[in-house]
């Protein structure tokens, strides 16, 4: 949206109170909703490719359907936060000099978050939107504070327009204001100033609110959805929908901790793996799922009857409309809401694409936006040069070492190929050059394993075919099972090494950010 449509900026230090009706209540855990299968759902594999679904505090009761849902992870949730972090932070880097250019990564304030920029290189190495959203959840444990102007742009221009500046002036129920309290939350957070009073209002409002991760948005619209919930009525009142199976444990993790006393609102998972069966009603107040899911149990199988949902609240809308598919399960979800379900639509930054999206999903909405300030850290001096082309970068770093003394540096690159090229063009300048990337660490894995594959085959050699130790055929019998132990042996030390090396890769590329 073009900056100067943003008609009304406020300061948000003149504002007043707001009168918002909270019913608000309690959190107990959920009825199992009958499965499928009568046997319960596996646990999620303990692989490196799945991040470990995150723990309820142990002072509240588990999440409704509160076996964490479970299980096979879709396609997009099988990646790792790992895999995340070594793709999202860069594909490569040089140990030389200085960032190069646009393709590097952006460490934020805190010297954390991640976020690939797009370029047409090496498509394969690109972050996946949603591994980086939950890399970011996972990484960011505090409120990122900031000063940044918020921007708000109401429906109706001429009404009051409320933010508050304690949790207090909120009203809620008592025993949710315990958990925000408990949660160590002492005042809302710059965007949870102004979104929180619209988002309690009465009557609702909607609501498209766009600020970086870590600012309090999640924290936000879940106060917001406990708050609407009447748990006297024992069906969904509330869906909202997370992109990814991770993102909407995250999600569920937060409504946990902050409905901890409140032990009569229960919680689904509306996510690949939980089966319900066709037409048995779904009795718990918030659903949180997954469009494809959410889009079934509100469609196909009816486990949620969306005409009575009052509350629809959309997360990660930019990771979202990158995820084929999920734009239009939103769509067609939010198309079945009763025209007066409050929509709240969530994102952390604000293409063109993203606002299309939003616009037709939220219909007259009130606008929330933060600013993103230059972030930087006190004792890093950051200065850019614009290039028009690769070759200018390459020049710009040749200049950087003319003009001063850089003993080591390390420059980050967005992909393998062009951490090559560079590394190429400065070793011909007479630069000492080490080129580390997640190819040249799988290099590394495949030779020892296939060195130690050799040692394996030489050992069955000796024995004639025949493993000495294999358990399968003692007493020296023709062991068949020599290859396939070589393979097994080999594929697991290639995994572990490829973990431990993408985890360092991971963990150093943090520290150096
Ligand atoms: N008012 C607050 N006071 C203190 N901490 C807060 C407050 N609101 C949120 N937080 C904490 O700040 C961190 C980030 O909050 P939250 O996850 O809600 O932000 P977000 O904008 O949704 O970020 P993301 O998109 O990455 O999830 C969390 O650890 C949360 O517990």
């Amino acid at each position: 949206m073009a900056e100067d449509s943003w008609a009304q900026a406020v300061d948000l230090q003149e504002s007043g109170g707001i009168s918002a009706s909270v019913k608000s209540l309690s959190l107990r855990p959920a009825k199992e909703i009958p499965r499928a299968s009568s046997s319960p759902p596996p646990p999620p594999p303990p692989s490196s490719s799945s991040p470990p679904p995150p723990q309820p505090p142990s002072s509240s009761p588990p999440p409704p359907s509160s076996s964490p849902p479970p299980p096979q992870p879709s396609p997009s949730s099988s990646t790792s936060s790992v895999k995340s972090a070594s793709t999202a932070a860069t594909a490569a880097a040089v140990s030389v000099s200085t960032t190069a250019g646009t393709e590097s990564a952006v460490p934020d304030v805190n010297g954390s978050e991640v976020k690939p920029q797009s370029t047409t290189e090496d498509d394969e190495d690109k972050a996946d939107s949603a591994e980086v959203s939950l890399l970011n959840k996972m990484i960011r444990t505090n409120l990122l504070v900031t000063e940044q102007d918020v921007e708000v742009k109401q429906r109706d221009p001429n009404s009051p327009l409320y933010s508050v500046k304690s949790f207090q002036e909120l009203y809620l129920k008592s025993n949710l204001l315990q958990g925000v309290h408990k949660m160590g939350f002492n005042r809302p957070s710059r965007i949870q100033e102004s979104a929180l009073p619209m988002m309690l209002a009465d009557p609702p409002q909607n609501l498209i609110a766009q600020s970086q991760s870590g600012t309090g948005k999640t924290a936000a619209f879940v106060l917001a959805m406990l708050s609407r919930i009447n748990p006297d009525l024992n069906y969904p009142q509330c869906l909202c929908v997370s992109p990814t199976y991770e993102l909407a444990l995250q999600t569920g993790s937060v409504i946990t901790q902050m409905g901890q006393f409140c032990p009569e609102i229960r919680l689904a998972y509306a996510v690949r793996g939980n089966r319900v069966e066709r037409g048995v009603r779904c009795e718990d107040h918030i659903v949180i799922g997954t469009p494809g899911t959410l889009l079934d149990w509100c469609s196909k199988l009816r486990v949620v009857d969306p005409r009575r949902v009052r509350v629809f609240v959309l997360d990660e809308a930019d990771v979202m409309i990158a995820t084929q598919g999920h734009k239009e399960q939103s769509i067609r979800i939010q198309r079945m809401l009763p025209p007066d379900c409050q929509m709240l639509l969530f994102s952390a930054t604000f293409e063109d694409s993203v606002w299309a999206f939003a616009t037709k999903v939220v219909p007259e909405p009130n606008v929330i936006r933060l600013r993103r300030d230059e972030e930087t850290l006190d004792n890093i001096r950051q200065l850019y040069i614009a290039c028009d082309a690769q070759e200018d970068k390459f020049h710009a770093i040749s200049n950087i070492y003319g003009a001063i003394t850089i003993a080591q540096a390390m420059i980050f690159c967005h992909t393998r190929r062009t951490a090559g090229w560079l590394a190429a063009r400065l070793t011909q300048e007479g630069h000492r050059v080490a080129m580390l990337s997640l190819c040249v660490c799988l290099c590394v894995c495949l030779s020892v394993c296939l060195s130690l594959c050799l040692c394996l085959s030489l050992c069955v050699d000796k024995t004639h075919g025949r493993l000495a130790s294999c358990p399968s055929h003692p007493g020296g019998t023709p062991c068949r099972h020599a290859v396939s132990v070589c393979v097994s042996v080999c594929v697991s030390v290639c995994v572990c090494l490829c973990v431990s090396l993408s985890v360092s890769l991971c963990v150093s590329l943090c520290l150096c950010v």
